[in-house]
């Protein structure tokens, strides 16, 4: 079966009131969106209830992170299991900004993506490298290391509902794309390493979307990238152009 193509808008932590997002989201239900797209908004957790109720069906909501454990004394985090009682079937993990401003490690990344599927919500797994990183050569080693992580925690059927979101922290939020080039080499890199790491089949049905600076311009190109199933978008998303986007492989 062919992969369905994946758009999700990652919300991050804006916009700050609830009128913008209203605007955002009667957008949203307002367009003519390609049916063939799975859609997926991720907003702050404050908004994930609110938006539910007033978001088309056929946009589903990701929270932005959740925590590995299930209920008890940890302050300020989400359970899967809260997540799934509340009816999100989506979460973000392992995004470079909590990587990198909240010190979550690879290994704190599979265990939330361990607890996260036994808890029966789908994941967004992100995975990249700096800037630093790629100068030096080592962008698939980072990005192996990353998932190697995340492989020897999960089950083989876990990884149907794993989407993989590659992107490079040098392409978050610069207006830095990365060129469909750069991106396939990755993606490919990716999909090769799973087809090793856990199976041809895992590697073939798995989604590797493409998150970094993507806008209604430059996403064309890259989705036409055999191993580029998708985006996560950050800064656009919360625009008109989000569409756009959505809508590249109908275009
Ligand atoms: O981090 C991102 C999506 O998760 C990408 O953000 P930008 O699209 O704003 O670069």
């Amino acid at each position: 079966m062919p992969r369905q193509f994946f758009v999700g808008g990652n919300f991050k932590m804006n916009p700050i009131s609830r009128a913008q997002k209203k605007i955002i989201i009667d957008e949203l239900n307002a367009a003519d969106l390609d049916p063939n797209t799975e859609v997926v908004i991720a907003p702050p957790s404050l908004y994930l209830l609110p938006l539910k109720d007033i978001v088309r069906n056929d946009i589903k909501v990701s929270a932005q992170n959740c925590y590995c454990k299930t209920s008890g004394a940890y302050t300020g985090e989400i359970s899967p299991a809260q997540l799934a009682d509340a009816g999100i079937p989506y979460v973000i993990i392992g995004h470079s900004e909590r990587r990198t401003l909240f010190h979550e490690t690879s290994e704190l990344v599979a265990q939330k993506t361990k607890a996260a599927l036994d808890g029966s919500l789908s994941v967004i797994l992100c995975v990249g490298e700096t800037l630093q990183e790629r100068e030096a050569g080592k962008t698939t080693q980072v990005v192996e290391s990353q998932l190697r992580e995340v492989v020897t925690v999960l089950n083989e059927s876990d990884w149907d509902r794993v989407v993989i979101a590659y992107e490079p922290v040098w392409a978050i939020g610069t207006g830095r794309v990365a060129t469909a080039a750069q991106a396939q080499e990755v993606h490919a890199y990716i999909r090769q390493y799973l087809s090793t790491a856990v199976s041809s089949a895992v590697s073939g049905n798995t989604r590797i979307i493409y998150g970094g600076s993507v806008t209604a311009a430059n996403c064309k190109e890259l989705s036409t990238q055999i191993d580029v199933d998708g985006f996560l978008v950050g800064g656009a998303s919360l625009k008109p152009e989000f569409v756009n986007i959505i809508n590249v492989k109908r275009n």
